[in-house]
Parts: C-alpha cells; structure tokens; sequence
C-alpha cells in the first residue's frame, strides 16, 4: 500500500498573495498620521521573521502593539483576503477538497481570519493550525495565545513534531520557517512558493521551487485544474518590445526574459532552447535553422507589421503559429510619411541644417506646396490605404498600384501598371510588403520612369530598392529628394554604426526603421500580440494567425480540448476521429481548418477520457503536434 501525503500549506503570501497583518494595518491605522511610517515598520519586521532573521515571537509582539487592532476590524479584514487568494490556489479549489484529510494549514498568522478564508477552499476546520489573539474588555486586540507553540521561535517545527505525521510531508510556503520544518527532517520535501514573493535567504535554501500550486501538483503528479503549468511556459523577448508585453506575460504566469537587439541566426539557436513564446520585431530572422534548433517552441509574435523575417511555410510545418499586430502601428508610419512629404518638398531638412551652421538661406526656390500635386502609392494596403485618405485631406492627387484589386478610397485612382503610376507622380511612395518576390522592384529603370525632380520615400523594407540606382538617380537630379527609413542592411543594436552610400545627400531624410516607433504603436502592439498569443495557448484560437489556418473557437466550458495539428494529406481527419470512436470518447463539438500545409482539428470531448487516448492521438500518421486542454 502506498503511503500517505500530507501536504503542509503556508496561509501568509502563499494561500494568500498578502501579509494578513499589513492588510490588518492598512484597516486598523486608517486616519492615523503615522500610519505608512507604522506599517513601514510592521513590513519590515515581517520580512525580517520570515527570512529567519530575527526572534518570531518577539517580533509577533512587536507587531501587534504597532497595529493597535480592534476585533471589529476583522470582519473588514476577512473581506479584504477572500478577494487576495492566491490564483493557482484558487484554481485548484478541487485538489485541496479531494486531498481535504490530507492537507495542512500550519501559520503563524491567526485563526480568527485565517479559518474564515481557507474553508471555503474545503480545508477542514481541524486541519487549520494557527494563533489565536487575546483581547482585552474592549475588543481591543492586544496580544496572542501564548501558550500555543506557532507563537514561539521554531513553533512550526514543534507543531510538526505534535503531529507526528506518518508518511511523506510535503511543506509549502514562502517562508524560512517554512523550510526550517523540512531542516528539521519533519517534511520529505521543502518548496519554495514563489507565486508572491520570492525571499532568497528561502531560495538558497529550497530543493524545490513552486512558482504555482500548479507547478507543485505538476511535478508531484497530482491533480490539477490546469493541464500544464504556465510558470513551465518560457517566453523570449527581443529587440526593446515594449515592457507592456513583459507585464501582460507575466500576469500570465509566464516566464520572460527580454533582450535589449535582435540576435543573429546563431545567437537565436542557442537561445531558443526550452522557449515556448518567441517575441521579435523587424530585425530578428527566425529561419528554418532556428526551428530545428527549437524544442518547445509553439508560438512566435511578430510586435510588428512585416512577417518576412520568419519563415512562415518552416513555421507552419513545425506547427508553429505565428502573430503580428497587423494595424497596431499603421497610423505611426502614415504620419511620418505625410510629414516627410511637406519637409522635402520644401527642402526644410537642408535649411535646418544649413540654419543650425549659421546660414541664412530665405528663398521661395525648389520649394513647393503639396496641394494638387499627385501622390503614388505603390502598395495600397492598409498603410498605403490610410496614406490614401490623409494625403487627400491636405489635397493632394492620390494614385495607386496594387498588385491584387484594392478597394479605391475616396477619389484615389488606380494605375493599372507601376510605370503608369512612376509617369504620373509627383511623389512615389513605397508601402508593399517584404515578399521575397519584391526584392529589388525599386531600381534604375524605375527611376527613369519617374518624372524629373520628383520625390521618393521608402517606409516598407530595405531590400525592396536598389540603394546604388537610388543613390545615382539623387546625384544626377533625376530625384529631387528621398525619405528613406529601411535598408537592406540595418544595425542589430543602437550601438552599431549605420554605413550606407545614402549619407551625406542633399534633401534627404534618413531614419533608422522608426516609421512604427511611437509610444502609442508600441503600447497598442504590446496588448495585441501577447493577447492573440494567450488565446491561442489558452483556447487554441487561431484567428489572425498569419500562418496558421484562421480558427475561432468557442469558450472551453466543462470539456477537453483536443488540439492535434498535422500535415494535409487525405484521411488524417478519419484517422483521429477513429482513435475517439475505438476510446468512446463522447464528442461535443469539432473544427477543422485547412490550409495548403497542414490541418489543424479541434475536437471538444466529455470529460471522461483514458490516458490511452492521449498516446493513440499522438500515434496518428502524419501528425505535427497534439495538445490538450482543460
Ligand atoms: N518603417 C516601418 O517602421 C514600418 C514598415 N512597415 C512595412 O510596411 C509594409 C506594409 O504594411 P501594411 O500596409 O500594413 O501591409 P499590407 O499587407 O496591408 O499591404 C501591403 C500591400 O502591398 C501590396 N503589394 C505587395 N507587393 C507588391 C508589389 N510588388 N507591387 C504592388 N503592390 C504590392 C499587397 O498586395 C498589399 O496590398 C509591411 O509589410 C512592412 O514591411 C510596416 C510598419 C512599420
Ligand atoms: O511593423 C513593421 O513591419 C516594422 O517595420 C516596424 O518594425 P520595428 O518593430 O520598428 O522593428
């Protein structure tokens, strides 16, 4: 027979997030002048306790003369914790009923608040050990029990020692004096808790880190009400995404870590070991190489518009989904675009210069007003498209090229061919996407196309223009000036220098890649990605992939998520829904999307299935990867 478990869970920063008696503090002192300097004081003598740093009970009492408590604060105070229960606590509300003879609450907080808070988790009220406070005629709280032994140094270990479990002990806590009852050889195992605050001198100690109760109940093959641990989900930021994303990841439970560049192919191989999330922007190039070199990854966001730095067909193949903020930076790069326009039809960027060396140079010469003079815009997506209706506003004549048909904004009028669009504009702005198909579209015959003196700017991608006939249609004054934010060869970091043939021209405006470098697209794309992100690893949404077939699926309530993505060859989809049918596995619901590559099949079931089921998925021919959720 096996032996039983008995789990010992700490109440203070690890049943809960808080320290009951700083939230007692924020009630009791309320009005008081003093009250952040006292609470100042009852934090740090709570942390000093709890890293094993100093006399437990001789703090305790210190504590409570500071708080100057009433017992009509506690019913306030109960109300306060019940909405601060930690989230994987909450979560797995059926675990602690299930093991409900099996769990311990051992603290050296009070069990006025504590019981109140913890059995509407199904602990049971014989199984809470704590102190119990002593108040005067008043209600004045004005010290504790102290005969009890969770009031004195070590009490947790003399507690354990009463008890006298026999089994194996698992201790879970935030606290030294948690760990100290594994020290004392009265716990099998010591975890760390860390889902609320994370102490090293307890850290140092631990064998065992639970950044989650999921993570415990994970590792200990226990039943949990997620299927796997998000803390388990590792998430690899580069290239400055916005700290907004970092927060929203990490509210998730997720692990982060963010680098300030992008990193070369190598770099990228070595670093995308045991990563699940891989954040990038435009530099970054996650190449079929980097895939291989991928164990875990499942998803890669794009903070940004252009996907043509991954490979998407690898992606799709390695069941990798990929996300970009497709609008999210849209109105940034259009501002600047119309900006750029009136500054180099006015040749404002040479006068600045020229002012800021002393010259005077008031002229009407070379400089000209936008109205009624014609734009091309070759590419009329949504960047292209905004510019469209922006441009008109100021007055201008709008004309596109699009290689597919594009709705025509306002009077915009479309070219049928490029070189139609290069002989009729005054302006030719380049909004197309990165394709490799589009490498180099931009060179010295298109150029010549163009009307003497016109104007050119480039805010789409670096290697669609040939820099050398750009450079030579600058010199010779076929171009009267040229805005140019992309190039086909971009620094990694701020700290590499910038070469190009394109320095040092007049009436040009240079701009290191910052056409989406606002706060307001940076934040916005901050909250979209992760979000798309989080839904597809939360739900298997696929809506907005730019891989992936696009599937939008229906909450998951009180069913199974079988999540199986594979190659597209025929009979997959009889093949799975054989391996349900031999399981009798009851379906509930089931979607399937295709795509050239792969097949992507969603089936929702009741919850009872064999594990039997879980290997036999895996099993079918041709599949790429299988999940599931609960
Ligand atoms: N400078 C910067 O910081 C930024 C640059 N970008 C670049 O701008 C590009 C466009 O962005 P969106 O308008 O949002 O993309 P989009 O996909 O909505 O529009 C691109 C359009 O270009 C068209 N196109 C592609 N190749 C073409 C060609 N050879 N000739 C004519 N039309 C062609 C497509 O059919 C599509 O309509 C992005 O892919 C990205 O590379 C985007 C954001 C910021
Ligand atoms: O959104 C895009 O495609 C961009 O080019 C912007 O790139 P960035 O995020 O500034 O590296």
């Amino acid at each position: 027979m096996s032996k039983d478990k008995y789990f010992i869970i700490d109440f203070d920063s690890t049943f809960t997030k808080v320290e009951a008696l700083d939230e007692l503090g924020e009630l009791s002192l309320e009005g008081d002048p003093e009250k952040e300097s006292v609470l100042q004081q009852v934090k740090e003598l709570t942390d000093s306790a709890m890293a094993g740093q100093s006399s437990f009970a001789e703090g305790l009492r210190k504590r409570l003369d500071l708080l100057k408590a009433h017992q009509k604060h506690l019913p306030q105070l109960i109300n306060v914790l019940q909405d601060k229960v930690s989230q994987s606590v909450r979560r797995n509300k059926e675990f602690l009923k299930e093991y409900s003879d099996q769990i311990f609450i051992v603290s050296s907080g009070f069990k006025e608040f504590i019981t109140p808070i913890v059995t509407q988790y199904g602990i049971k009220e014989e199984n809470i050990y704590a102190n119990t406070f002593r108040l005067d005629d008043n209600g004045n709280i004005i010290g504790f029990d102290e005969e009890n032994v969770l009031s004195l140094d070590k009490g947790k270990i003399k507690l354990l020692e009463q008890l006298a479990l026999t089994g194996d002990v698992y201790v879970i806590g935030d606290g030294y004096t948690d760990y100290e009852i594994k020290e004392a050889g009265l716990a099998n195992k010591f975890y760390a808790f860390t889902e609320n605050v994370s102490r090293d001198s307890v850290i140092a100690k631990a064998e065992h880190i639970a950044p989650s109760l999921d993570e415990f109940l994970y590792q200990n093959k226990l039943p949990m009400a997620i299927s796997y641990p998000k803390n388990r989900i590792s998430v690899l930021l580069l290239e400055n995404i916005h700290p907004k994303a970092v927060e929203m990841f990490r509210n998730e439970g997720y692990q982060v870590e963010t680098i300030p560049g992008a990193l070369s192919e190598e770099e990228l191989c070595e670093k995308i070991q045991n990563v699940s999330i891989l954040g990038i922007r435009s530099k970054t190039h996650v190449t079929r190489k980097v895939l291989e070199h991928a164990n875990r990854l499942m998803s890669v966001g794009a903070f940004c518009i252009g996907t043509n730095q991954i490979d998407l067909d690898a992606c799709l193949e390695a069941g990798v989904t990929v996300f970009n903020a497709p609008y999210s930076n849209t109105r940034s790069v259009v501002e600047m675009a119309i900006g750029e326009i009136i500054m180099l039809s006015r040749g404002i960027v040479d006068k600045s210069s020229k002012m800021h060396v002393g010259n005077w140079d008031k002229s009407a010469a070379g400089s000209f007003e936008v109205r009624d003079k014609k734009l091309g815009i070759v590419g009329y997506g949504n960047i292209g498209a905004q510019l469209s209706v922006l441009a008109e506003a100021m007055g201008m004549v709008v004309y596109y090229y699009d290689v597919v048909e594009k709705l025509q904004l306002g009077n915009a009028r479309k070219c049928d061919t490029l070189r139609e669009l290069l002989e009729k504009a005054d302006f030719v702005s380049l909004h197309v996407d990165g394709r490799p198909e589009n490498k180099n579209i931009f060179g010295a015959q298109e150029f010549a196309a163009m009307k003497d003196g016109a104007i050119f700017l480039n805010l789409s991608r670096g290697h669609v223009v040939e820099i050398e006939a750009l450079v030579e249609s600058l010199k010779s004054g076929k171009l009267r000036g040229a805005a140019v934010d992309v190039f086909p060869h971009e620094p990694a970091t701020n700290n590499e220098p910038f070469v190009s043939e394109l320095r040092g021209l007049p009436n040009v405006i240079l701009t290191p890649h910052i056409g989406g470098s606002t706060s307001e697209a940076q934040v916005n794309i901050a909250n979209f990605v992760p979000n798309r992100i989080m839904d597809y690893i939360n739900s298997g949404n696929t809506y907005q992939s730019v891989n992936f077939p696009n599937i939008q699926l229906p909450e998951l309530k009180n069913a199974h998520r079988l999540i199986h993505i594979h190659e597209n060859v025929p009979g997959v989809l009889a093949d799975i829904n054989n391996v349900l049918a031999k399981n009798q596995v009851n379906i509930l619901g089931q979607y399937l999307k295709t795509n050239e590559h792969v097949g992507y099949v969603i089936t929702d079931v009741n919850k009872k299935y064999d594990k039997q089921l879980v290997n036999d998925m895996r099993g079918v021919a041709h599949t790429i990867k299988f999940r599931m959720l609960y």
